[in-house]
């Protein structure tokens, strides 16, 4: 089983520290070997992905990742910026399907900032195309108007497309889903004002003949953003396009109690993956060691689970996460009157605890 390490920046370095521990804890014969992606990467090479760091994430069976991006990188050619690295990360994997379980543990109802009926029990899964859509079309770039309200102007633009492969191999991963929770696949698109969302309709439409017992139904993005927060337990999978996805995905983060709870396995055909959370570099926390660790501990859960079969020591993870929950352990990001504030590293150091706990109880 190896292991590329990849931190990156901000929280990235101490949230992955944390996820690191808790993978050793559980004494499986793993190999783990580091480098530095996004701005760390720019620092020490010039590059947010140096072919190094590319290599081995490419050689290894996963990625554990952490976050890239800070806003002093913000100027730099588009090229060069940290966030490029997990994008060249997707694309060079062939990432195309991601995974952003959002459940709400019991423990955690009175941390989101919805009533606690809307959110009790919550387990829905947002499948996201990760390598296409408007992140990835060409032609983009600025230019000099010809059309439009002001020819002569500076304008820039970029492309949204979708090839009909790539939609169907993501409604495909999001029926197989459905298959094994509760049959039902809400697709989210913009159909009735986007060529490129008509198209991902009509093709997930076609896919669903292929699954007759798995109930499909259609929402549009705006709908979808109402309806995760009025009633969100309504949805099981929900499958979308990359852009929608992202959004869609921080908006589903807050029924779980914190953005600091939210997994994510990115995976190609070969069932390589990449496992980060699904927040960014909080580069307003970083170094302060207030990071909530659970959302990339909880992705070394999905990585053993998804690309190691290893279902038991994923198994212990989430049930070692649950108990430090349920003794009244909370980062800043989920804490409520009543529980007990703990640092990135205090929360790292519960959860390697637990897990010791149930190896030495065998
Ligand atoms: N996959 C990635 O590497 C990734 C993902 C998202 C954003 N980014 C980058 O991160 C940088 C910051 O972006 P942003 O501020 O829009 O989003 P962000 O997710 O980094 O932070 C948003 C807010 O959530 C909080 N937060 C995030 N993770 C947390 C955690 N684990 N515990 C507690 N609080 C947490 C932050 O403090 C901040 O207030 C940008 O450069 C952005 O491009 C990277
Ligand atoms: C950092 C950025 C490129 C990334 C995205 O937009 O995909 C992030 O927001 C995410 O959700 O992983
Ligand atoms: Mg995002």
């Amino acid at each position: 089983m190896k292991i590329a390490v990849l931190p990156g920046d901000g929280i990235g370095t101490e949230i992955v520290a944390e996820a690191v521990r808790v993978l050793q804890a559980l004494e499986l014969p793993i190999e783990m070997e580091s480098a530095l992606v996004g701005g760390a990467a720019y620092e020490a090479h010039g590059h947010p992905l140096p072919e190094s760091t590319l290599k081995l994430a490419m050689d290894a069976d996963a990625v554990l990742f952490g976050a890239v991006g800070d806003w002093k990188y913000d100027k730099l050619d588009r090229p060069l910026r940290p966030e490029q690295a997990i994008l060249g990360l997707r694309k060079h994997l062939g990432l195309f399907a991601n995974f952003r379980p959002a459940i709400c543990y019991p423990e955690l109802v009175g941390a989101s900032s919805l009533k606690p009926e809307l959110i009790a029990g919550l387990d829905i899964l947002i499948i996201r195309e990760l390598t296409g859509d408007i992140y990835f079309g060409q032609p983009r770039g600025r230019r000099t108007a010809t059309d439009g309200h002001f020819p002569g102007a500076e304008e820039a633009f970029d492309t949204m497309r979708y090839s009909k492969p790539e939609i169907e191999r993501i409604a495909h991963v999001a029926f197989q889903a459905a298959r094994k929770r509760n049959k039902k696949v809400t697709s989210v698109d913009k159909a009735n004002v986007l060529e490129t969302f008509q198209f991902w309709k009509d093709v997930v439409t076609e896919v669903h003949a292929q699954y007759p017992d798995v109930e499909l139904e259609h929402m549009y993005v705006d709908n979808a953003a109402m309806q995760l927060v009025r009633a969100p337990k309504k949805f099981d999978v929900v499958v979308t396009g990359n852009m929608f996805g992202d959004i869609l995905s921080d908006e589903a983060s807050m029924l779980t109690g914190s953005i600091g709870m939210l997994p994510s396995a990115s995976l190609n055909t070969k069932n390589q993956g990449l496992y980060e959370p699904s927040h960014g570099s909080a580069p307003d926390i970083a170094g302060k060691n207030l990071a909530n660790p659970l959302a990339t501990i909880l992705s070394a859960a999905m990585m053993l689970r998804f690309t190691f079969n290893q279902t038991e020591a994923a198994d212990r993870i989430e049930r070692a996460v649950s108990s430090v929950l349920a003794s009244g352990l909370r980062t800043t990001d989920i804490w409520s009157e009543g529980t007990t504030k703990v640092s990135t590293r205090g929360m790292g150091d519960a959860v390697v605890a637990a897990i010791t706990k149930t190896i030495t109880k065998g």
